[in-house]
C-alpha cells in the first residue's frame, strides 16, 4: 500500500524527449512566422514558469482560431502541442495527472505532427497514474487508507462516483440489450417516409475480397457485408461500457451537441469519455450528443488495438484517408451528404437505418450553395415541404438497416443519410484508390 502511493505521488517529471530535440527548430520557425511572444513565453515555460506556459498556450489557441482550419499553418499546431505538453508536465509534477491528460488530449486532438510521440507517451504515463491514484482512493474507500492524503481530487471524485457504479454499469449494460430489440413497425415510426419500401442494398455474407471487387467496388454500387467482423476484439470488448470507461474513461473527446450540424442550435463540447458515456445513458433523442466523425484511434491507442482495418480496405490500392469513431445513444441523425472516399462503416454496437442515393442524382437533391456546405443536402428528410424540393419526391434510393457486426460499403460521393435506432458505435474507414485504379 504505502509502495502504491510512494509510486503515485512521488514528483517524477514527465519526460519529453523530442521536444527537448525539437525545440530549438521550432521556435525558430515560429519566430519566422512573427510569433515573439509566443518564443518568448515558452522559453520562460521551459524554464519553469507555469503561467509563460499558459500564456503560450493561448497565444498558439489564437492562431488555431484565426481563420479557416486548412489556413491554419502546421507550425502552429505544432507550437499548440508544444504549449501543451509545457502546461501539461506542470501539471504532472503536481499529481494533477488527470488534468495532465485533458491538456495532452487537447495537444492531440488541435496539435500538429511533430510532437506525437511525446504526446503519446506522456498519455500513457499520466493514464498510469490517473489509474493507480484510482486504486488507492478505492482502496481507502475500503478503510485502508485517507483520500484527502492523495493529491488528485479528480481521481478522488471518480471513486466516488464509482461507489455506485455496480448499479450504474449494469443499468447500461440492460439498455443495451433492451435497445436490441426493435421490432419494424416501431422503426418506420421513427424513419423518414417510404423508408425500406424500395430496394434494399445488397447484403452479402463473408463476401471474398474478389467478390466485392467485381460485383461492388468496380460497379460503385454499395453493399452490406455480414460475417466479416467476428475477429475483431471491439465486437466483445465495446459492449462492456465499464471496459470503455477503464481504458479511455479520463480521456476528453470532441462531442457534438444538438439535432445534427445543419441547425442553429448545433454545438461542439469536450467531455471526457466518462461524461460522455454518462450523457449517452441519460440524454433523450431530442438533444443527443454524438462523437462524430472523430479519429479516436489516433488518439487513443488501446481502443485502435480492438478495431481492425477490413481487407476491402484494400481494394483499388489504397491510400487510407482517415478512421473515424461514430458513438451515439438512439436518434442521432447525419443528414444527406456525400463524401469524396470510399467508405466502409463498420456497425460494432447497436444498428442504424442508413439511405443511399446515387452520385448522379446530385441537381435533385438540392445541394448547399456555400462552399463550405456543397457536400450536404438542404432537404431534412426528416421533415420536409414537398413543394419546396419537389424533385426529392419520387426520386430512387437503396436503404438498409447496418445491424450489430456488419459492415456497409458506401462508393465515394454516394449521398447518404444516417440514424441511430439505438445506442451505436460504428467506426468508418475512408480510403481512396490509387489513380491507376479504375475507380479512383
Ligand atoms: O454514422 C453516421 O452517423 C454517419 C457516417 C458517415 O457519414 C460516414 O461514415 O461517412
Ligand atoms: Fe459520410
Amino acid at each position: 500500500m504505502a509502495d502504491l502511493q510512494t509510486a503515485v505521488t512521488s514528483g517524477d517529471v514527465m519526460e519529453t524527449p523530442v521536444l527537448d530535440d525539437e525545440a530549438p527548430d521550432l521556435l525558430h520557425r515560429i519566430s519566422e512566422e512573427g510569433g515573439y511572444a509566443y518564443v518568448s513565453m515558452s522559453t520562460r515555460a521551459a524554464g519553469g514558469d507555469i503561467r509563460a506556459a499558459e500564456a503560450a498556450r493561448e497565444m498558439a489557441w489564437e492562431q488555431l482560431h484565426s481563420g479557416p482550419w486548412n489556413s491554419v499553418l502546421p507550425v502552429w499546431r505544432d507550437a499548440y502541442s508544444m504549449a501543451c505538453l509545457f502546461v501539461a508536465k506542470f501539471h504532472y509534477a503536481n499529481g494533477e495527472f488527470t488534468e495532465a491528460l485533458r491538456v495532452l488530449d487537447m495537444g492531440l486532438i488541435m496539435g500538429g505532427t511533430v510532437l506525437r510521440k511525446d504526446l503519446d507517451s506522456a498519455v500513457g504515463k499520466a493514464t498510469e497514474r490517473a489509474n493507480a491514484l484510482l486504486r488507492v482512493s478505492e482502496q481507502s474507500v475500503n478503510g485502508c487508507a485517507n483520500p484527502k492524503s492523495l493529491t488528485n481530487q479528480n481521481a478522488i471524485n471518480m471513486t466516488e462516483q464509482n461507489s455506485e457504479d455496480g448499479k450504474k454499469v449494469d443499468i447500461m449494460l440492460r439498455r443495451f440489450e433492451s435497445e436490441q430489440i426493435v421490432d419494424r413497425r416501431q422503426v418506420l415510426q421513427i424513419l423518414p417516409k417510404k423508408s425500406l419500401s424500395c430496394k434494399l442494398v445488397d447484403r452479402r455474407s463473408a463476401l471474398s475480397l474478389e467478390g466485392f471487387m467485381r460485383d461492388y467496388f468496380l460497379p460503385g454500387s454499395p453493399v452490406l457485408l455480414s460475417d466479416c467482423m467476428s475477429h475483431w476484439p471491439a465486437r466483445t470488448k465495446w459492449n462492456d461500457l465499464n471496459y470503455l470507461k477503464k481504458v479511455a474513461g479520463y480521456r476528453t473527446v470532441p462531442v457534438e451537441v444538438g439535432k445534427n450540424y445543419l441547425c442553429n442550435d448545433w454545438k461542439q463540447e469536450m467531455l471526457t469519455f466518462s461524461e460522455f458515456l454518462e450523457r449517452i445513458q441519460s440524454n433523450g433523442p431530442d438533444v443527443p450528443t454524438y462523437l462524430a466523425q472523430h479519429p479516436l484511434f489516433d488518439q487513443i491507442q488501446e481502443l485502435r488495438n480492438d478495431i481492425v482495418t477490413p481487407d476491402y480496405c484494400f481494394a483499388g490500392g489504397t491510400e487510407m484517408k482517415s478512421v473515424n469513431a461514430w458513438f451515439g445513444p438512439a436518434g442521432t441523425v447525419t443528414p444527406l451528404h456525400h463524401d469524396p472516399h470510399h467508405n466502409i462503416l463498420a456497425q460494432v454496437v447497436g444498428k442504424k437505418y442508413i439511405r443511399l442515393y446515387p452520385a448522379s442524382f446530385s441537381e435533385e437533391l438540392y445541394p448547399h450553395s456555400e462552399s463550405m456546405l456543397q457536400n450536404s443536402s438542404q432537404v431534412d428528410l426528416d421533415n420536409f415541404d414537398p413543394n419546396e424540393f419537389p424533385k426529392i419526391q419520387d426520386l430512387e434510393f437503396m436503404d438498409c438497416i447496418l445491424e450489430e457486426g456488419e459492415m456497409l460499403y458506401i462508393p465515394p460521393k454516394w449521398w447518404h443519410y444516417v440514424r441511430s435506432l439505438t445506442t451505436s458505435l460504428s467506426v468508418s474507414f475512408w480510403w481512396s484508390a490509387s489513380p491507376s485504379s479504375p475507380t479512383s
